[in-house]
């Protein structure tokens, strides 16, 4: 006789926990399930318990949400008599399942979740299914074996690197277009048709045919998550073998971009470098994994505007004084700026944007970055990418000021864009105060197209 604790009969308290009475998670011997009645299925059955996700997080477990399977363990003779004919027999167990197997949703999934799972679901390489459209299956990071499809979706400037964009009509840069080639593409196909870094070793591709889209709004709102998943963004259009598929709708999008579920996670003294009068304040949202800061420095006062820096993430910039950009000296002038604005009564504030890349990513930039070596400048290197050269999302960077309780600033910076994003948001700038550093002979080049391509205010 074999007996296991049963997910059935399960009663207060915390599943997994540790302690007498509380389920393990582990094979071998050991036993599944919370505390409660055993129940003792026939001799040698295995089971598979399997554990519903959303019960565990309403409930706060602290184990990770997922299934756990079960080992029998020998039983004490004579226990479980009663039991055992409440219980009907749970039959031989199957496996393997998917790890969301037996989990049912009562009510459909909110549009942020979905898509945030869909978000997630591309960063892992798992397809997403589109309402009003086919499956799309991410290029980049697609792991499963042997898929392969008649179609694939890429954005209109790669399309253009691959001498397609003269077969439609619409020259709009990020328009989506849907590839046909000579043979169906697998996933190699797939990736040298989404990775300009793969055309010098995979220089002949084709020859392809770009087809009409009837679902171009879907199909526009799957480049854009791509995007904001931080991957290439190209699809392979209804694989055959690709796996179960996370839903999305393109209305779905809009939940990613609004910033009304940010609020103040924490904030704490924190004496920096420029001033040791400085407050962090960390920022968070439900919708969002990305956490923002801002940094304070001077008394907060509502008689005189404070100074503002938006400074968007550059790792490479900011933390390992990358010559290719003016980031890090734009920091670091930045906070003394602000420090001396402090010393001479007045306060500032620094918002550091978690938009890396300009809102591409880290990857992608630095993808960017290696068609940079080729000779392209930083907005043709984006836009030969399929990417936009300019994805910040300025409405947080209001909410955040908003939720400081700052509404009239005096903005630092070159660019006029950052200053027309912000006042359409309802942030009032009473004064551009430029923020130009020296250049240096690894991002000259860069400033100088920011000054003649991105209307940015260089001398
Ligand atoms: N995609 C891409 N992003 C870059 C490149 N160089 C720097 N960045 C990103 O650009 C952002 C820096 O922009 P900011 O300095 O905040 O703003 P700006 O638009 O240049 O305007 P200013 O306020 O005048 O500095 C950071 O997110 C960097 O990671 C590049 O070549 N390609
Ligand atoms: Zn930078």
């Amino acid at each position: 006789m074999r007996c296991l604790r049963s997910q059935g009969f399960a009663e207060s308290g915390q599943p997994y926990s540790a302690g007498s009475g509380n389920a393990e998670q582990v094979a071998g011997r050991a036993w599944v399930g919370r505390s409660g009645a055993s129940f003792h299925p026939g001799a040698g059955t295995q089971l598979f318990v399997v554990v519903v996700s959303q019960l565990l997080a309403a409930e706060g477990s602290r184990a990770a949400a997922r299934s756990y399977v079960g080992q029998p363990r020998p039983c004490p003779s004579g226990v479980g008599a009663s039991l055992r004919r409440r219980n009907a027999p749970l039959g031989t167990a199957k496996r393997p399942h998917p790890a969301d197997y037996g989990v049912f949703a009562l009510t459909g999934p909110s549009p942020q979740r979905r898509a945030a799972q869909a978000v997630d679901a591309l960063r892992h390489g798992w397809p997403i299914a589109l309402d009003g459209g086919p499956v799309l299956l991410p290029a980049e990071t697609a792991i499963v074996n042997g898929a392969t499809s008649q179609l694939a979706l890429i954005s209109s400037a790669r399309a253009a690197t691959l001498k397609l964009a003269n077969q439609r009509e619409a020259a709009e840069p990020h328009a989506p277009v849907l590839v046909r080639a000579a043979e169906p593409f697998d996933l190699a196909a797939a990736r040298a048709l989404a990775d300009p870094a793969l055309d010098l070793a995979t220089p002949l591709k084709g020859p392809f045919r770009a087809e009409n889209l009837d679902w171009a709004e879907a199909a526009q709102a799957a480049l854009a998550l791509a995007r904001i998943a931080g991957i290439l963004p190209a699809f392979m259009v209804d694989p055959d073998n690709a796996g179960e598929a996370q839903p999305f709708a393109p209305g779905d999008l809009s939940a990613l971009s609004d910033p009304i579920h940010l609020t103040i996670a924490s904030r704490a003294h924190l004496p920096v470098d420029a001033s040791d009068q400085a407050e962090i304040v960390a920022f968070r949202s439900i919708d969002d994994t990305r956490e923002h800061v801002a940094l304070i420095i001077g008394e907060q006062r509502s008689d005189r505007a404070p100074i503002v820096r938006l400074h968007s993430e550059c790792l490479t910039g900011d933390v390992l004084g990358s010559l290719k950009c003016d980031c890090g000296p734009q920091l670091d002038a930045a906070l003394h700026a602000i420090a001396h604005e402090a010393q001479a009564g007045g306060w500032g504030v620094l918002l550091y944007l978690r938009q890396e890349g300009r809102g591409i990513g880290l990857v992608n930039k630095l993808r960017a970055y290696r068609l940079q070596d080729d000779g392209f400048d930083t907005i043709d290197a984006n836009q030969r990418l399929g990417l936009p050269d300019e994805a910040r999302d300025f409405p947080t960077a209001a909410r955040m000021l908003d939720l400081l309780g700052v509404s009239e600033i005096r903005l630092m910076t070159n660019n006029p864009a950052k200053v027309s994003a912000l006042e359409q948001t309802g942030v009032k700038v009473i004064e551009r105060l430029a923020h130009q550093l020296p250049d240096n002979p690894h991002n000259a080049r860069y400033l100088a197209t920011k000054r003649d391509r991105a209307g940015h205010l260089l001398t």
